[in-house]
């Protein structure tokens, strides 16, 4: 079996990475938006921080794509534990502003920005934990679920979920899929029909999430977990994780144009630009 997971569904980066000559990276990497510091060789946290919310735009998605190869380009590094700066909001998911009133062509970079950040994530053979460190919506909640491993914070006002249906959208099926392989088709069915939002204890006992700490430990468990599967024998992890993901990942690597066309005609159907406006000026309105 191929352990070379990463390059088969990226033949670009594959080719990035045979001309260019590893080097080593800087202790740490600072923008003004997110932040990786290098705790070891092996591991590295990746805290996200674009204030209110971590909404994801355009912009956003192009420079945490560019930070997922960054990662991936380096054969020392096992493990990344992904979580925020934001007080209170891990991520609010995509920018809905990017939704709204919004240009085709805007609208389809964006998508196509949403989907190789997905593929990207769910199809690394590092290791992720996400440190959840508050509310976890929609996309973000999407993002949550392709890590490796999720710990919560102890806090019953923290959202997590997804309420796609009731601005009238209808989940992509990679969501879907994703959303199924963490708590299976059951309770995904009730989850995203109903729109179902959840506090940590509830998302705990569905599956949803792997701990709860609370947010004093969130980074110190975060890393305890990684350094213990950091000393898993590298080689079987990353086929364990290809073995376990490749079939749901074709699926969307195999069926990108269909995804961004049923994505913009969806978003572009004057209904739900109607139920957009009105729920951006309710988030406003708080
Ligand atoms: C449009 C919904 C589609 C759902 C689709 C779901 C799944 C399909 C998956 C694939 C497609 C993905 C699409 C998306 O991800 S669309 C984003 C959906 N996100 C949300 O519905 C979350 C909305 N936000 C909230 O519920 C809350 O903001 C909060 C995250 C719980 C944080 O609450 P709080 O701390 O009280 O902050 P505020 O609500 O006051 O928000 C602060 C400001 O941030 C603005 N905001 C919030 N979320 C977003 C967002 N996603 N995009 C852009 N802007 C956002 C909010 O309006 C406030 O702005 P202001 O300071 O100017 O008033």
């Amino acid at each position: 079996m191929s352990i070379n997971f990463y390059s088969k569904f990226f033949p670009l980066i594959k080719k990035g990475v045979a001309s260019v000559p590893f080097q080593l990276r800087p202790l740490s990497t600072r923008t003004d938006l997110f932040n990786v510091e290098n705790k070891s060789e092996e591991y590295a946290i990746f805290r996200l921080n674009k204030p209110p919310v971590n909404s994801l735009n355009l912009e956003y998605l192009n420079l945490l794509n560019n930070q997922l190869d960054e990662f991936e380009r380096n054969p020392k590094l096992k493990g990344i534990i992904l979580t925020s700066d934001v007080k209170s909001t891990f991520s609010a998911g995509v920018d809905i502003l990017e939704m709204y009133k919004c240009e085709p062509k805007r609208l389809e970079a964006v998508w196509r920005a949403v989907q190789d950040f997905w593929i990207k994530l769910y199809g690394s053979k590092k290791i992720y934990i996400a440190a959840l460190n508050g509310h976890v919506l929609a996309l973000g909640c999407a993002i949550a679920m392709s890590c490796d491993y999720r710990i919560m914070v102890d806090n019953d006002k923290t959202k997590i979920g997804i309420t796609a249906v009731l601005l009238g959208i209808n989940a992509p099926s990679w969501v879907k899929n994703t959303m199924i392989n963490t708590i299976g088709f059951r309770e995904t069915e009730k989850s995203l029909k109903f729109a179902k939002i959840y506090n940590p204890h509830q998302a705990l006992k569905l599956g949803l999430i792997d701990e709860i700490v609370s947010s004093d430990k969130l980074l110190s468990r975060s890393e305890e977990v990684m350094k213990t599967w950091c000393k898993i024998p590298t080689l079987a992890r990353e086929m364990t994780k290809e073995s376990m993901r490749s079939e749901t990942l074709g699926k969307l690597v195999n069926n990108r144009e269909v995804d961004v066309q049923e994505f913009i005609t969806s978003t572009m159907d004057p209904h739900l630009q109607d139920n957009l406006g009105k729920y951006l000026a309710s988030l406003k309105k708080k």
